[in-house]
């Protein structure tokens, strides 16, 4: 039994009724002392935010890709994914301001693995202390080897544990509309892209900006893990990001107007983001290769509402279950399937021509 559990005296017999166990949680104070961002690492993330703000306004003509698995469910895999990302990031950097997807937190329809923090060892034992140390670990790993990282934020309490390292933060689909989101997201030191809804609906996403650039006081935790009133001033780096929906794909050049007509409704900026794969690529992977090309024409002719792409992509090309017992193939997917890196890294030389393209112009 664990002690936790033990301790009755401060709960009746009318709470806790469907709680099953209470276990101790690291504090994000001491995972920071025992795993710092050293002052070069806080440089480069200053910086990366900045220039993600940038494009994100518009004072930057590239084109923001946030671009990389679905899911990381392996710390190797997700470095050697890296390390092809960043020779390739490094050769487009003129035309493209690439952030790798490192996505730690997966919000389900229903039920199944719920991502590396929560279940580190995919196997349901559930070891949240080791997930958020092995997260922050690999984000330290990607941010010295020169990369920018993009991250869900779903849980409310473990932005405090890692997103020190995190340069472009999302708000998915599922809590777009949800208030304590919005709030996060109001005092989160990064740019943050909140999804349409997925129903397809934009509306909620240009309300999002609005809750989001305001000033909110909500409940939180501190470093030290206590509790606390935190009070922000609101995030004017927040941006939609197009995701398709329940009643089709929403990349069109018809579908951005439409979109833009509702931020420009909202009084916020006319600046979005197109996610290739979700309901955009109806979650057939290869389409995401359709979507980026007609997303890439609408920017070559000049489109410079649309600031950025996401792109689903890992080492190897689909996905696979996870099953208990079965031993997992190296580099593919274990949630939303992904382009190969194979077929990523020609998308990539396109969106690069095409910001070159619209530059240009
Ligand atoms: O991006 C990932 C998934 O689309 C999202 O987490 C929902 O997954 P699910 O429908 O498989 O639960
Ligand atoms: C869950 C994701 O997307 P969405 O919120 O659009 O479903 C995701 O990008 O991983």
């Amino acid at each position: 039994m664990n002690p936790l559990n033990e301790d009755k005296a401060e709960t009746t017999r009318l709470e806790d009724l469907r709680i099953r166990q209470v276990s101790p949680l690291i504090s994000p104070a001491l995972l920071q002392h025992d795993l710092p961002a050293d002052a070069a690492v806080q440089s480069r993330i200053e910086g990366w935010r900045r220039a993600v703000a940038d494009v994100v306004h518009g004072r930057d003509p590239r084109l923001l890709v946030v671009v990389g698995p679905c899911s990381i469910h392996d710390s190797e895999q997700a470095l050697d994914y890296a390390r092809k990302l960043k020779a390739e990031a490094d050769a487009l950097q003129d035309d493209l301001l690439v952030v790798m997807r490192v996505y730690f937190e997966k919000p389900r329809t229903t039920v199944g693995w719920k991502g590396f923090i929560n279940d580190p060892h995919l196997d349901g034992s559930f070891r949240i202390n080791e997930g958020l140390r092995r997260a922050r670990e690999l984000l330290l790993a990607i941010a010295r080897l020169g990369l920018p990282a993009g991250t869900e934020f779903l849980d409310l309490l473990s932005p405090q544990y890692i997103a020190d390292l995190v340069s472009w933060g999302a708000i998915g689909a599922r809590t777009t509309e949800s208030p304590s989101h919005r709030q996060l997201a109001s005092g989160l030191s990064c740019a943050i892209g909140f999804k349409n809804g997925t129903d397809g609906g934009v509306q909620m996403a240009a309300d999002a900006l609005v809750a989001g650039g305001a000033p909110h006081a909500f409940m939180g935790m501190t470093k030290m893990g206590q509790v606390a009133v935190f009070e922000t001033a609101g995030n004017e780096d927040c941006h939609i990001i197009l995701r398709g929906g329940s009643r089709g794909p929403n990349y069109s050049a018809a579908d951005v107007q439409a979109a833009c007509a509702l931020l420009a409704k909202a009084g916020v900026e006319q600046h979005l983001m197109v996610d290739c794969s979700h309901a955009n690529s109806s979650k057939q992977y290869e389409r995401q290769v359709e979507v980026a090309r007609d997303v890439a024409a609408q920017v070559a002719g000049g489109e410079r509402r649309i600031m950025g792409l996401m792109v689903e992509s890992h080492l190897a090309p689909g996905r696979q279950d996870l099953k208990p017992g079965v031993p997992l193939q190296y580099g593919v997917s274990i949630t939303d399937a992904c382009l190969g890196w194979d077929a990523t890294q020609p998308l990539l030389r396109d969106l690069a021509a095409a910001s070159r393209a619209r530059r240009g112009r």
